[in-house]
């Protein structure tokens, strides 16, 4: 049973799929309401009030993954949730057109006046003249951050007859002639468009894009609209260019503090507000509400999720083709780290044959994760396995090579350590199961599963015995043993599949049979 915290308002009718999962136990609580069992939820559904804080984070060890039913997940501490391997999600597009029609109302209200009209006549007064707006016909729409949203927007605007100029650094020449629109830098938007709508993420460099300094270069008389993030516009920054009139208004649907209070802006009439309404409509609570309960259904059932903000894309086709090799890459990383039980600086994964042309990051970051499991106390999994990995000082990297030893595919991992290298190479046999066909410099073939044990020794007549001996006197019993050497006579070891784990009280004793160099237990 998985236990699900919505903490915030969230589509009834779109959470549904879970409510009807006899898996899911979901609690519809405030996360301050729910202080006593926070530390029971598997997953945590938020909008934007819940604020996902380390603080927070620290209280749920049992999380494994936190939604959010909207685009930003500028309300969730994506590092401190990556870093305790917590899959965080979105839904990207279940919000787009209704942010992008409330982002076409509010430049609607904001050159026509609609709401300083409205205000007026429900005052009973009656003054046409005070109220003349602009046309949009015929005026150029600057569009700075052209993604989903930003789209939606040139397209209702050139509907409307504006031309529209876009500043996105990541936007591509094909798509924005396909849009209608044209590229230009900042500074090109700011000089030449009377209208100015932002909508991008708030990161670093989007805080304050709109400060001071730019804010010069626009047009006099420019028309300003954030439906994107309190802080991209510069709510201080403004006052100075509306008390000039340089500025002829701005509209907002989102504040640096929501909610903003006795806000300084709200002394100007020309300056339109509404509370961060961008997603509220019912057809877009529902797009997202559903979007967030597919996902996490997905992800409790073990299939990909392809809307995480801090794991690779992984579409169902994908996932369905990396599946066994991303198992197979989990299994190197398991075996190589327990054998390597030595500090190490540095892993180097290569891929061979059919695997090479798939998708490895993924594979790569299976592996890490079931390399550093043994290592680290806390979850370690394939969303904060790099991150793990780089604190504690390990490189990784991808190589990609013909060499398949004559295997459809071949994984080959080597561990650099202080003093040592060691390299494993698995293979994925369809119907039949992972292979690991070369064990630090010996060819070999056994299933990387269960409990195994290697033995290094000298190549001599009776070891077998000796160790069957050894292991039928502590009463385990052996399911598959495999032989390799590199010579006659020379290094060979043994790979021994058990029914049950050894004790070191077995080990030692193995360990004192003659010509037997390293015994080593291998979880897999
Ligand atoms: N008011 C509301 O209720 C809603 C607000 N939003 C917000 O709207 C914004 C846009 O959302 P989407 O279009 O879905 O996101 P998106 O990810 O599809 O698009 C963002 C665009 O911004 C561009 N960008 C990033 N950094 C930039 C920079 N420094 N300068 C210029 N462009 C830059 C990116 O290349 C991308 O094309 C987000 O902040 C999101 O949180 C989204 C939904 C509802
Ligand atoms: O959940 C909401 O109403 C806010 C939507 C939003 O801002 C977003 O999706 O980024």
């Amino acid at each position: 049973m998985f236990r699900v915290l919505v903490s915030d308002a969230i589509s009834e009718e779109g959470l549904a799929p879970l409510c009807a999962s006899a898996q899911i136990d979901i609690v519809q609580k405030k996360t301050t309401e729910a202080e006593e069992e926070l530390h029971t939820f598997d997953a945590l559904l938020v909008r934007s009030a819940t604020k996902v804080t380390e603080e927070l984070l620290e209280k749920m060890p049992n999380l494994k993954i936190i939604g959010r039913a909207g685009v930003g997940v500028d309300n969730i501490d994506v590092d401190a949730a990556t870093k305790r391997g917590i899959v965080v999600i979105n839904a990207p597009n279940g919000n787009t057109i209704s942010a992008a029609e409330h982002t076409f109302a509010m430049m609607a209200a904001l050159v026509r006046r609609i709401p300083q009209a409205h205000i007026s006549v429900k005052s009973r007064e009656w003054n046409r003249s005070a109220f003349v707006g602009n046309e949009l016909f015929g005026k150029k729409l600057g569009i700075i951050g052209f993604g989903r949203i930003g789209s939606e927007v040139a397209k209702r605007a050139r509907a409307f007859g504006m031309s529209v100029h876009v500043y996105d650094p990541f936007l591509t020449k094909e798509r924005a002639e396909k849009l209608g629109v044209s590229i230009h830098s900042l500074d090109e938007v700011l000089a030449a468009a009377d209208i100015i709508t932002v909508h991008t993420p708030l990161t670093k460099e989007t805080r304050g894009l709109l400060g001071t300094e730019n804010l010069a270069k626009t047009k006099k008389g420019v028309y300003l609209i954030n439906c994107a993030r309190g802080g991209i516009i510069d709510e201080q920054a403004l006052i100075p260019f509306l008390e000039s009139g340089h500025v002829a208004g701005v509209a907002l649907d989102v504040f640096e503090q929501e909610p903003p209070g006795d806000h300084p802006l709200f002394a100007f009439d020309n300056v339109i507000v509404t509370p961060h309404l961008g997603a509220s409509t019912v057809e877009a609570q529902l797009n997202v509400a559903t979007q967030v309960a597919e996902e996490l259904l997905h992800f409790f059932e073990g299939r990909p999720v392809t809307s995480s903000i801090n794991l690779p894309a992984l579409s169902k086709d994908v996932y369905e083709k990396i599946q066994a090799f991303y198992h197979l890459g989990r299994k190197l990383g398991l075996i190589a780290s327990q054998f390597m039980n030595i500090p190490v600086q540095e892993l180097s994964v290569t891929y061979a044959g059919t695997v090479a042309d798939l998708e490895t990051t993924y594979i790569t970051r299976s592996l890490l994760a079931g390399f550093l499991r043994p290592r680290v106390a806390s979850t370690v999994n394939e969303v904060n396995a790099a991150m793990v990995a780089k604190e504690r000082g390990i490189t990784y990297g991808e190589k990609f090579s013909d060499e398949t030893h004559g295997y459809a595919n071949c994984i080959s991992l080597t561990v650099h350590g202080e003093n040592k290298t060691f390299t494993i190479k698995g293979t994925h046999v369809p119907n039949y199961g992972d292979r690991i066909v070369h064990f630090d410099g010996v060819a070999i073939d056994f299933a990387p599963e269960g409990h195994l044990l290697y033995i290094q020794h000298q190549d001599r007549p009776g070891m077998i015995g000796k160790v069957g001996n050894v292991l039928g006197a502590h009463d385990v019993n052996i399911a598959t043993m495999q032989v390799g050497r590199q010579e006659a006579g020379g290094k060979a070891m043994m790979i021994l599949s058990l029914d049950k784990p050894v004790d070191d009280e077995v080990l030692q004793a193995l360990a004192q049979i003659d010509d037997i160099e390293t015994v080593k237990r291998l979880e897999a």
